[in-house]
């Protein structure tokens, strides 16, 4: 710090995540307006207004959960019993139920009370470290109920100490007012809700469900069209039922990421390899439908594409607020590594959201996000099961307890 920095971090074990990973241990931290101004040695640190000990936690910087559709109202643990009794997701979806039965009780909430609803799941993420959020709609899909739920989004950054990044869903399911009528409503999409909703400046990326009950690469592409001519850029569910080419898609459009993956192919790990899309596993929605096809990550490895991991907290196929329970998951099921995870919810789930030059690492300069951890080693992030070892977070610089209190 060239002046007197305003908070020191000291007595801590700093894991950057810089070049993927990164360890300075009996390390110091220093703040200046919200902004990492120097990281070092402790002997080395800086003077600061305040000093805080860390008492030799671990310090990371904040956990990222980059895919999300925790704003949403009602639950689905009726469908949960009966896939146990035998029906599937899709037989589910088919009979009006899955997406749509969300899709009603969402319509039917007030903004405060979507917002009520949604404020009890961000604070379980909170207390585990996460300090960015991203939240998508998709259970409106009407203007105006999309509109309600990016509000929404953006209103739990308003009262909650996170920052949020939303995305607009709307292509997430085929509303009634539309049955039979897919390509009618991809046009209501691209040519009134998109536009409209990006004049209000409540999406910062768009997404949709490229897949068999969802909607079609040549849907996808008038959607993604739309996005670009917008300055949106874009995201999407992809080959998580079966493979729809979107990987592909996204790559082409330059796109933030591919989520899901299960049924990725080769040709799609290419395509995102060369456009550095990056691939968000999702171990949530994969363990809650018992599926048994597993993402390439192996390949996705060999090949260098960035992976992310996040928590795709939704009532229908991953209704579950922990990104540590996210990342055992994804090293239990698919062999992430830890510090492949770690890198999954803090510098790749950036990059992700298109955040990366201001989140996830510890760096000069960057938000001065962090978590601290009473943990040995890093490892022990995604090795405990429904442990949480977060002794404190700092967000901008500002020191909190992992438990929020929530409004009213
Ligand atoms: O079932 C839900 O409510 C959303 C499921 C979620 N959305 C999607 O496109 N894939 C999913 O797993
Ligand atoms: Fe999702």
């Amino acid at each position: 710090c060239d002046a007197l920095c305003d908070a020191l971090f000291t007595n801590v074990h700093l894991a950057t995540m810089e070049q993927g990973y990164g360890e300075l241990r009996d390390g110091a931290i220093a703040v200046k307006d919200g902004r990492i101004a120097w990281l070092g040695p402790r002997a080395e640190a800086p003077p600061a207004a305040s000093v805080h000990d860390g008492g030799g936690c671990w310090l990371t910087p904040g956990l990222v959960d980059c895919h999300t559709h925790i704003v949403h109202a009602g639950n689905r643990s009726d469908e949960f019993e009966a896939r146990l009794n035998g029906a599937t997701y899709e037989d589910i979806a088919k009979s009006g139920g899955g997406i749509m039965s969300t899709v009603r009780a969402t319509r039917a909430a007030s903004e405060d009370e979507l917002l009520r609803q949604s404020l009890a799941r961000v604070a379980s993420l909170l207390a585990e470290g996460v300090t960015t959020l991203e939240i998508k709609s998709g259970y409106g899909l009407t203007l105006d109920d999309e509109a309600k739920m990016l509000r929404v989004a953006r209103r739990v950054g308003q009262v909650l100490p996170v920052s949020v990044s939303t995305t607009f869903l709307g292509a997430h399911a085929l509303p009634p007012e539309f049955a039979g009528r897919a390509d009618d409503y991809v046009d209501e999409i691209c040519q009134r809700m998109l536009p409209q909703l990006a004049a209000l400046g409540l999406a910062d990326a768009v997404d949709a469900f490229c897949e068999r009950i969802g909607f079609s690469s040549a849907q996808t592409e008038r959607i993604f069209e739309a996005a670009r001519r917008h300055g949106l850029p874009v995201k999407l569910h992809a080959e998580q039922l079966s493979d729809q080419g979107g990987a592909e898609l996204v790559a082409r459009f330059g796109g933030l990421s591919a989520d899901h993956l299960e049924h990725l192919s080769l040709a799609g790990i290419d395509a995102m390899a060369a456009s550095g899309t990056v691939a968000v596993l999702l171990p949530g929605a994969y363990y809650f439908l018992r599926d048994t096809v597993q993402p390439p990550v192996a390949a996705l490895r060999a090949s260098g594409v960035p992976m992310a991991v996040a928590t795709d907290c939704n009532p229908g196929t991953s209704p579950m607020t922990s990104i540590l329970l996210a990342m055992n998951m994804a090293c239990t099921l698919w062999r992430v590594t830890p510090q492949e995870a770690l890198a999954g919810a803090t510098i790749h789930a950036a990059r992700a959201l298109g955040r990366d030059a201001d989140i996830g690492s510890l760096a000069v300069g960057k938000r001065a996000d962090f978590a601290l951890w009473d943990i040995a080693r890093p490892a022990d992030l995604s090795y405990a099961i429904g442990f949480n070892p977060c002794r404190a977070v700092v967000n901008a610089g500002v020191l909190r307890k992992p438990v929020v209190s929530l409004p009213g």
